[in-house]
């Protein structure tokens, strides 16, 4: 049986002491897209930053295609095919080319131009900006740079923080539609969301809340559950489940 591309493991994440992650565990099958929902500072940020790395565990193990990485650096992480999109996503001040240079810099077995084309044929309209910088793009449009800035790596995995952060809706849609054709390339997605357009490529849904998981399973059962799908729209308390 293929390895999980993503085991978290009862891991709890901690700032100056104060658990905001607890024992919290997720799998993530080869293939498989999962939408993290949960309301501002339900921990999902906090979660994907240690997944990846850029922050230290007080317990619990992350492992990546079957290899234990809970102690191993972000570029370790990054070499066995682990991508992450931050809020941000890009450096404003390099150019478009300049980001996704960076980008292919973790996949040393693929030439930057074949990547190129890849991303090109994603987002045609970068074609005409390669050499502008990404921060005097529009908002969809530095998206679309953090987006290919990831995918030109051909990751494993890719994992998004808050991809609809600052986006009108038309780009949502965008983003989202970019999205279902990556998956439907293979590509495994891990995302963290408020927006539930999001659930529309994702098979499964987990619902955070204040650290712990309330929900993990198949999105048609989020749907259908209208106490969780009310909570979640912030129509009902949570705890009435
Ligand atoms: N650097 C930090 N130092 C101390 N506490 C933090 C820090 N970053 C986040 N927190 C706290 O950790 C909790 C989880 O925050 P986190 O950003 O992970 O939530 P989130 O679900 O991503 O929220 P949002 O959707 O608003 O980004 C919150 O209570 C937040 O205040």
């Amino acid at each position: 049986m293929a390895a999980l591309a993503l085991e978290v493991k009862d891991i709890t994440i901690a700032y100056s002491g104060m658990a905001v992650v607890r024992e919290l565990s997720l799998e993530v099958d080869p293939g498989q897209a999962i939408v993290i929902l949960g309301a501002n500072g339900a921990g999902k940020s906090t979660l994907l930053r240690a997944i990846v790395g850029l922050l230290p565990t007080s317990g619990g193990t992350v492992s990546l295609f079957g290899d234990d990485v809970t102690k191993a650096s972000t570029a370790k992480r990054a070499r066995k095919g682990l991508a992450f999109m931050s809020e941000q996503g890009i450096f404003p001040s390099l150019s478009v080319k300049e980001n996704l240079q960076l980008g292919a810099m973790t996949n040393r077995n693929r030439s930057f131009d074949a990547g190129l084309e890849t991303v090109l044929a994603l987002f045609p309209e970068l074609g005409g900006r390669l050499n502008e910088p990404a921060g005097s793009l529009s908002g969809g449009q530095r998206k679309m740079v953090g987006i290919a800035k990831c995918v030109i790596a051909q990751p494993s995995l890719l994992i998004m923080d808050e991809p609809s952060a600052g986006l009108s809706p038309k780009f949502v849609s965008e983003v989202v539609e970019t999205l279902i054709t990556l998956h439907s390339d293979g590509m495994t997605l891990l995302v963290a969301e408020q927006n539930v357009e999001f659930l529309k490529f994702a098979q499964t849904a987990v619902v955070l809340e204040g650290g712990y998981v309330r929900f993990n399973g198949p999105v048609a059962e989020l749907s259908n559950n209208k106490t969780l799908h009310d909570a979640f729209f912030g129509i009902e308390s949570i705890q009435e489940i």
